[in-house]
C-alpha cells in the first residue's frame, strides 16, 4: 500500500475516516485528540501532527497543518488521497472590528485571499468560499453549546507581521503596498486576520472537497497589535465548538 509523502500513512492506517478536524499547532492537534475515544498518534513529521480517533462510532482525522498556506495545502492534498473529504478548520484569530472582543467565536464564510498557496489551484476570481453545509454545522454546533459567535469574511495573510499590517516589528516598517490595508479590511466589513483559511477554501471548493473554520479571538487590533500569550480558555471554546460541528457533519 502506498503511503503519502510527507504524512507517511497510507489509507488503510486512517480507517475510512472521512473527516479530519485541522487546527494550525501541533501541540492542539494533541490536546484534540483527548477529546476522541481511543486516541492514536499515526504520525509526528515535520509540522504534521497526526492523530486518530472515534467520534459518535465515527474514525475522525486530527492534523495539524503547521502555519500558513503551503504547509495547509500539503495536509489538505494528502489527506484526501488518504480518503478524508470534509475539514474543519480550527485556529486562532485577532479581530479587527471594534465590536468583536477577545475570547469570541468567529465562523469564517469566505476569505479575501491574500495568501499564494491558494492560487496555485485556481486564479485569484475565484472565490475563497467555505462549504456551505459545513459552515452551517458550525453555527449549529454553536447554537447547541449555547455559545455565541460572528460570521462573516476573513482575512487569510500569508504573513503574521506585515500581511496583517503590524508595526510593533524589528524594523518597524511596512511596505507601502501593505500599508493602510488593515483600515481597508475593516471599512469593508472584514471580521479578522488568520492565515490558513484562504488556501483551505480555495482548494477545497476547487477539489470538490468541503471545509469550514471557525476561530477563537485572541487579540482586538483596534486596541492591541500582538496577542497576549495565554489562551488555554480561548481554546477549549474553540474545540468544542469544531467536535460538536463534527458530530453535526458525521449524523
Ligand atoms: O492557531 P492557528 O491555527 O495556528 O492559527 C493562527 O495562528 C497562527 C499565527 O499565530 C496562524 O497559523 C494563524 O492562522
Ligand atoms: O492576530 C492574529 C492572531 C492569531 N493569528 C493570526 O494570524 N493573527
Amino acid at each position: 500500500m502506498e503511503k503519502v509523502f510527507h504524512l507517511g500513512l497510507c489509507i488503510d492506517d486512517l480507517k475510512g475516516a472521512k473527516l479530519a478536524i485541522v487546527p494550525g499547532d501541533p501541540d492542539r492537534a494533541a490536546r484534540i485528540s483527548q477529546f476522541l475515544d481511543n486516541p492514536t498518534c499515526l504520525a509526528q513529521t515535520r509540522e504534521f501532527h497526526v492523530y486518530l480517533g472515534q467520534l459518535n462510532g465515527h474514525s475522525v482525522v486530527i492534523c495539524s497543518t503547521g502555519i500558513g498556506g503551503p504547509s495547509t495545502s500539503i495536509a489538505v492534498e494528502e489527506l484526501a488521497q488518504l480518503g478524508v473529504r470534509k475539514f474543519l478548520r480550527i485556529g486562532t484569530t485577532g479581530a479587527i472590528q471594534p465590536h468583536i472582543n477577545e475570547g469570541e467565536i468567529l465562523i469564517s464564510q469566505a476569505s479575501v485571499r491574500l495568501d499564494g498557496a491558494s492560487q496555485h489551484f485556481a486564479p485569484l476570481s475565484y472565490p475563497a468560499v467555505s462549504d456551505f453545509y459545513a459552515t452551517q454545522a458550525m453555527v449549529q454546533a454553536c447554537k447547541n453549546l449555547n455559545i455565541d459567535f460572528h460570521i462573516g469574511i476573513t482575512a487569510s495573510s500569508d504573513t503574521f507581521y506585515p500581511g496583517q499590517e503590524r508595526y510593533d516589528t524589528h524594523s518597524g516598517y511596512v511596505p507601502k503596498s501593505l500599508q493602510g490595508s488593515c483600515e481597508e479590511w475593516q471599512k469593508l466589513g472584514v471580521m479578522n486576520y488568520e492565515m490558513e483559511s484562504a488556501t483551505l477554501f480555495t482548494m477545497c471548493a476547487a477539489l470538490g472537497l468541503q471545509a469550514a473554520c471557525v476561530a477563537g479571538v485572541l487579540v482586538n487590533r483596534t486596541r492591541q497589535e500582538i496577542p497576549n500569550v495565554d489562551h488555554g480558555e480561548i481554546e477549549r471554546k474553540s474545540v468544542a465548538v469544531v467536535l460538536e460541528a463534527a458530530k453535526v457533519l458525521l449524523d
